[in-house]
């Protein structure tokens, strides 16, 4: 294997670090109000509306139920220590059985209103996690979110942050709601009361919120870093397990745990600060809390001891000025929690924003960039022939051209090739070749559609009999009939969608989560298996859109492989013995680490030649093999009538390819300057002589 070849593998498990910890700015109230309604409208017009909606307007129902109860509580209160002050026994033990009544009755509701508003919490949290999810994953945004390092810990934000995001909005919104109905209902009583308490009261509670406002002005921010470096804490961890291996290779633990002690110890010193915050907060919460909790009872006792109000009304006012106190106080009272949940709007409107492409360091190029045109053509639709209604014959053979190509690392700009033309027919088999750094890898990045900065075009020739590029839907509109919306989607997809029949080979093959069968079967068909669809969740609360969609092949006509052409695949790839030793075909284990490296870019051999694409991609994807096992590889796959692209150091390859194209590294800036020469393999004196001798 030659040691300093990332390769394709930076494709799937390359981690770039998270942007440093810039100096935040506060969000202002406005993006925040703006964030918020983004992040939370769309669940209410989804195809779940009709059951979000019945499901809101039940526990704003039972909300209200509950604040009628407290009323009433208020009331029963009143009675009861009237009967007590007048030593009313026959009244007393009247009043204790409608207490006890009461609380039979209503607590069943409190409880319920929880119970209704943690499902519905649940069932917007699904929703959203289907949402963002397919958005994460649409057009490649998880490989440049990551790639290009642009947020900090997308998993966190989907995890923790949704959840946190629809438990707390709806709880806030109950809060406020209840808030409301009980201002109106308590602020008539006391007022009937004794109108002075009142204004008192409502003086109180503004100064004491713009207050609480003054003091917890930095708790936002730092609830947005805090989230942040417990994220990077975790994710240290994770790659340390991840990594397990090869730190233990490096005996790097004293390094590691000192990185890790690093992250934890940014996450401690803004938790220190937090909490510093946050005590300075509380001194005045708590102090504005009690210092006025005798007002009532010291302003109204006066009218009790001059006979104008009975002994219950001084219970009576505390209850009520206690229960206005409070609603006029939510901000005061739950400072620290609006703080954290706004943290919680700006990290995921921030995401959100990306995933919409509205994102301030947008995802994709600068505008005035200029892309590589990435396009798929079938030349088994009829349309595509324009000119006798016969195809060319130099193209009916043709499955890759690239014209003029330059491509150009994302962002920074450099040319990696420059004007680069290749054509790649059936059974052409080409080697890349080129120093360290040259751009072979970032070839095939272009040719995945991961990287598009540069220019010139990459066309991939389909035969699909007159079907259409893209996988339609029965609902979908011709073309021509689509609205501009649509008509914009269209394109979008047309311009992500990966071209049929091509398969990617890393040298560090990915291993699924999962059996040995959905190793083989992966990426091309899924698991659905009964033992999946049991474990899968399809409770009631969950959405339709969350319940067992996704578990559809890509497969288009292919014919699913049987257990039979499983095993054979298995022996042709000279892995049979794996599935004795690992108990068949149907136990999960963590694949990259019990197969050794070579064995895994076997597995992944066989995975190609279940799927028999038509062209794939190798990038140094034998590294790990020995010569013997390579060269039966490569014959398999020749035999299979598979055309094959692969980059490699090995003067063995030689023997298995047509054609070598030799990158080199590009240093003019001449526009017509090429960095790079294609040679037929035995007509190349150097490789030739390479050949010859091997
Ligand atoms: N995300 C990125 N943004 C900017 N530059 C990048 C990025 N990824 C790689 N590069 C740079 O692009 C250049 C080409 O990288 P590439 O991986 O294609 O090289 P390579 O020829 O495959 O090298 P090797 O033989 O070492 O695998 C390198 O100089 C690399 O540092």
């Amino acid at each position: 294997m030659s040691p300093s070849i990332p390769s394709l593998h930076a494709l799937v498990s390359h981690y770039c670090s998270p942007s440093p910890d810039e100096a935040r700015e506060n969000p202002d109230i406005p993006t925040l109000f703006r964030r918020f309604w983004k992040v939370a409208a769309p669940y209410w017009s989804s195809e779940d509306k009709t059951q979000a909606r019945l499901r809101l307007a039940s526990v704003f129902a039972l909300t209200l139920a509950t604040t009628g109860i407290s009323v009433g509580f208020n009331f029963l209160g009143r009675d009861f220590y009237n009967a007590l002050a007048n030593k009313d026994q026959e009244q007393f033990t009247k009043q204790l059985l409608y207490y006890l009544g009461a609380f039979a009755g209503g607590i069943p509701v409190f409880v319920l209103r929880d119970y209704s508003k943690d499902t519905l919490s649940l069932r917007w949290r699904s929703w959203m996690t289907s949402y963002y999810m397919r958005r994460y994953f649409k057009n490649q945004t998880f490989y440049k979110i990551q790639s290009q390092s642009i947020i900090d810990n997308p998993d966190q934000r989907i995890v923790d942050d949704l959840s946190s995001f629809t438990s707390t909005a709806l709880g806030f919104a109950l809060t406020f709601f209840n808030a409301a109905i009980d201002l109106i209902s308590f602020s008539n009583i006391l007022y009937g009361i004794y109108p002075p308490l009142f204004i008192v009261l409502l003086v109180y509670s503004i100064g004491g919120t713009a207050i609480s406002v003054y003091l917890g002005k930095d708790l936002v921010n730092l609830n947005f870093m805090q989230e942040k470096k417990e994220a990077d804490f975790r994710y240290g961890l994770v790659r340390i397990r991840e990594n397990a291996e090869s730190i233990a290779f490096y005996a790097g633990e004293e390094n590691e745990m000192q990185l890790l002690l690093r992250r934890f110890s940014r996450a401690f010193e803004n938790l220190s600060k937090l909490l510093i915050s946050s005590r300075n907060l509380d001194f005045f919460t708590s102090g504005y809390r009690y210092l006025i909790q005798i007002l009532p009872a010291a302003v109204v006792a006066p009218m009790y001891f001059s006979g104008k109000i009975e002994f219950g009304v001084i219970n009576q006012s505390v209850s009520a000025f206690n229960h206005i106190l409070t609603d006029f106080s939510l901000i005061v009272y739950q400072f620290q929690a609006i703080s954290a949940f706004s943290a919680v709007i700006d990290r995921l409107g921030e995401f959100d924003d990306l995933l919409d492409g509205t994102h301030s360091s947008d995802l994709l190029e600068p505008e005035n960039s200029l892309e590589i045109d990435f396009l798929n053509r079938n030349i088994g639709d009829p349309s595509f022939d324009q000119s006798n209604g016969s195809i060319p014959l130099d193209e009916r053979h043709r499955l890759l051209e690239i014209k003029n190509m330059t491509l150009q690392t994302p962002r920074t700009g450099r040319t990696l090739i420059a004007n680069l033309n290749l054509e790649i027919n059936n059974k052409d088999h080409l080697l890349v070749m080129g120093p360290s750094g040259s751009g072979k890898t970032s070839l095939l990045r272009a040719l995945a559609g991961l990287w598009r900065s540069g220019s010139g075009n990459i066309t991939f020739f389909t035969r699909d009999n007159g079907q259409s590029q893209l996988p339609v839907s029965p609902d979908t509109p011709p073309p021509g009939l689509l609205n501009e919306a649509e008509e914009n989607e269209r394109i979008e997809n047309l311009r992500y969608k990966r071209a049929e029949g091509v398969f990617f080979l890393p040298q560090r093959p990915y291993m699924v989560l999962g059996t040995l069968r959905e190793q083989l079967l992966y990426p091309t068909w899924s698991e659905d298996s009964p033992a999946t669809l049991q474990s899968t969740p399809s409770s009631d609360i969950l959405p339709s859109s969350m319940q067992l969609e996704n578990l559809q092949d890509t497969s288009g006509d292919l014919k699913r492989p049987t257990d039979d052409d499983l095993l054979r695949v298995l022996q042709d790839v000279r892995l049979g013995d794996i599935v004795s030793r690992f108990k068949g075909l149907d136990t999960t284990y963590d694949w990259s680490c019990v197969l050794s490296l070579g064995e895994q870019q076997r597995l992944a051999f066989a995975r190609l030649l279940l799927s028999r694409p038509r062209l794939i991609l190798l990038d140094e994807s034998t590294s790990a093999l020995d010569e013997p096992n390579e060269a039966h590889l490569y014959r398999h796959i020749e035999a299979a009538g598979i055309t094959y692209v692969s980059i490699g150091h090995r003067r063995t390859l030689f023997n298995f390819h047509s054609k070598v194209l030799y990158i080199s590294k590009s240093e003019s800036v001449d526009p017509s300057y090429r960095n790079w020469t294609i040679e037929p393999i035995n007509q190349t004196s150097d490789y030739g002589q390479a050949k010859a001798s091997s």
